[in-house]
């Protein structure tokens, strides 16, 4: 038997953290299959077994159990008596199997009490407000830092041996590992794209948790729920057996063990028994948390159904009436990031414009800050950065609060706008979507969101967008999980998300890298079609120069948090960029008529260029 302190330690090293599987078919037959499996088969069979005995072992044989043969003491297995007797004369196979549900009983309640207060506690880091969070955290690691066995002692002593307080023991116990896991796979959630995407629709922390960060946590959590019973199966036993369980008149497995220990040598049959009880009990919850983790643990989300009052069929927000001002200005924007024991600033205090209807390329080395300007002006930014800035006017509205960016729209309206009128395009299509939602759930939220459309219509409208960003059979596709898409469909599916409103602009952040030439062309293809029929302003990060040149009506270059120029492309295209970083890059593009052999220009780590802005751009 393992230790009850390492069996206690549970899930975490029993968990791998990873992508949810990926839902092909329907929750009912993938449950059919896994059903038919050997596993399937040998897990039902085994946890019938357990349950048979569970629930009838007391009223089958709680009689035999109970009736003493004062002439068979101790005795060794006979054919009255497979197990032999107890030292009271006791059948000890009635006893075996009457405490069946004593001993499941307690460790189901128990494994249920950790997960439960486990994942509660576990889920607070992601909602609470950062610095809660980060509490929660230290005292999630300082409760895993006592050994669980020793608090499980502590408990069940503190509050008077028993098998109700053996159940809070061994659950209290168990609920630190089950909150770090919680916790950890929170945390690998809260960082992919789609929950970034969810927050520029205005999507609320409590509404992330259910919708995107529960569905892909909720596998691993299954499979360790189910093997976290046998893990509380081999706690009980333990402290039975430490005699800090079960007391008299009551018996469970580890009672009867610590009873039969006494004769083992002579008599080895009732310890043989029991052993064998607990391991059967002990696989078949493995078992079954495997079933339960391929059967189950991959269901669509039921989430809460929710009707609102229909306004309309369009689930775009009113566009704001503004006058033809950009429609992102930014003056001022700084980015600075801890970094060692001072402050880094990856992005300068830049100052941009882009007006409506106008696509725009932001070109610069890795790191020159790109991202982090797209993200900070979309209010993706949240502490340990710092965002500041002396304006960021998007759409007509500001979203600079006391000299800072918030890393949340700091009211309902401007979610909603935010969530209608501005839409992001990530790099990588395989993180931008929710993996463990149907591809229409996740266009249409914003419907639901913000356009105060009834679930039906949300959906019609997803297929709708769906259809214009040129998915073939829309509605079947919107029925669909991202892992049934290609690249070049997920990344259709995002922009067909930020179309459920009227975006006034797209922040595409190199929405191209992850695919190839073929499909490329087609999503540039795609937000040149949304640019000329909505008249929405792009804003196009790329490091390819020449597919910016080709793309693009303007130029920000940017270099080491700064941009150092501003200009067109037929001026970058015919050679007249006036800085020499640019001038660099430009010569840095290779051509396929340079002669063989000659050598391709590169921007080496050591070479240096002016911060300064030669036209307009940096602050
Ligand atoms: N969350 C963060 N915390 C601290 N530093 C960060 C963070 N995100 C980015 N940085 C740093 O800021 C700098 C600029 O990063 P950014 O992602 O904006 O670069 P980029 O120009 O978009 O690069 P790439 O083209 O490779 O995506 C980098 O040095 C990066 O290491």
């Amino acid at each position: 038997m393992s230790s009850p302190d390492s069996a206690l330690a549970g899930p975490a090293a029993a968990t791998a953290v990873g992508e949810p599987m990926p839902m092909a078919v329907s929750s009912r037959r993938r449950f059919l299959t896994i059903l038919r499996s050997p596993l399937g088969i040998g897990a039902l069979a085994a946890l019938m077994v357990v349950a048979f005995f569970a629930v009838f072992g007391p009223v089958l044989w709680g009689e035999a159990a109970r009736q003493a043969d004062l002439t068979q003491l101790s005795a060794k297995p006979s054919a009255d008596h497979l197990l032999g007797t107890d030292a009271g004369g006791r059948d000890v196979l009635a006893r075996v199997l009457t405490a069946t549900r004593l001993s499941i009983v307690t460790a189901v309640l128990s494994a249920a009490l950790g997960v439960f207060v486990g994942v509660v506690i576990g889920l607070l880091p992601t909602i609470a407000p950062r610095r809660l969070g980060r509490l929660v955290n230290s005292a999630i690691g300082v409760a895993l830092a006592f050994p669980a066995l020793l608090l499980a002692i502590v408990v069940s002593i503190t509050l008077d041996v028993g098998a109700t307080s053996v159940t809070l023991a061994i659950g209290l116990a168990m609920a630190p590992s089950y909150a770090r896991l919680t916790q950890t796979l929170g945390a690998s959630v809260t960082g992919r794209d789609f929950v970034a995407a969810a927050r520029i629709l205005g999507v609320s922390r409590a509404r992330i948790l259910v919708r995107h960060v529960l569905p892909n946590v909720r596998d691993p959590l299954i499979v360790n729920a189910s093997i976290g019973a046998g893990t509380a199966l081999v706690a009980a036993t333990g402290l039975s057996f430490l005699g800090l369980g079960v007391q008299a008149p009551d018996y469970d497995w580890g009672r009867m063990l610590n009873e039969s220990m006494g004769a083992i040598y002579v008599n080895p049959a009732p310890s043989l028994g029991l052993g064998a009880a607990i391991v059967f009990a002990g696989v078949t919850f493995a078992l079954a948390g495997e079933v339960l983790a391929r059967a189950f643990g991959l269901h669509r989300p039921s989430g809460r159904r929710r009707r609102r009052k229909t306004t309309g069929s369009t689930a775009a927000a009113p566009v704001p009436q503004v006058a033809e001002d950009p429609v992102l200005r930014v003056r001022g924007l700084r980015v600075e990031a801890p970094r060692g024991d001072g402050w880094a600033t990856p992005v300068r205090g830049v100052s941009f414009d882009i007006d409506r209807g106008e696509i725009v390329g932001i070109v610069g080395e890795s790191g020159s800050g790109k991202s982090l300007t797209c993200m900070a002006v979309a209010s993706l930014l949240e502490e340990p950065l710092h965002v500041t800035a002396s304006s960021v006017r998007f759409d007509g509205t500001e979203l600079v609060v006391r000299g800072k960016v918030p890393g949340r729209p700091r009211s309902k309206s401007l979610a909603q706008q935010l969530g209608t009128r501005l839409a992001f395009v990530f790099q990588d299509p395989s993180t931008s979507l929710n993996p463990a939602l149907h591809v229409g759930t996740q266009v249409a939220e914003v419907g639901l969101l913000h356009g105060g459309l009834s679930r039906r219509e949300a959906r019609r409208r997803a297929v709708d967008r769906l259809a214009a960003v040129r998915l073939s059979d829309p509605a079947r596709r919107a029925r669909q999980y991202p892992h049934e898409f290609s690249g070049g469909m997920r990344q259709r599916a995002t922009i067909a998300m930020g179309l459920m409103g009227e975006p006034a602009l797209v922040i595409a952040d190199e929405p191209t890298t992850a695919l190839d030439v073929t499909v490329q062309r087609e999503v540039l293809a795609l937000l040149r079609k949304v640019n000329r029929e909505h008249g929405t302003a792009v804003m196009f990060v790329s490091h390819d120069i020449s597919l910016v040149s080709s793309f693009c009506t303007r130029v920000l270059v940017m270099y080491r948090g700064a941009i150092v120029e501003s200009l067109s492309t037929e001026d970058l295209a015919s050679g007249r960029a006036a800085h020499p970083y640019t001038r660099a890059l430009v010569a840095a593009v290779p051509h396929m008529d340079a002669a063989p052999g000659t050598e391709f220009a590169t921007i080496t780590e050591d070479a240096e260029f002016p911060l300064d802005a030669v036209r307009e751009g940096s602050a």
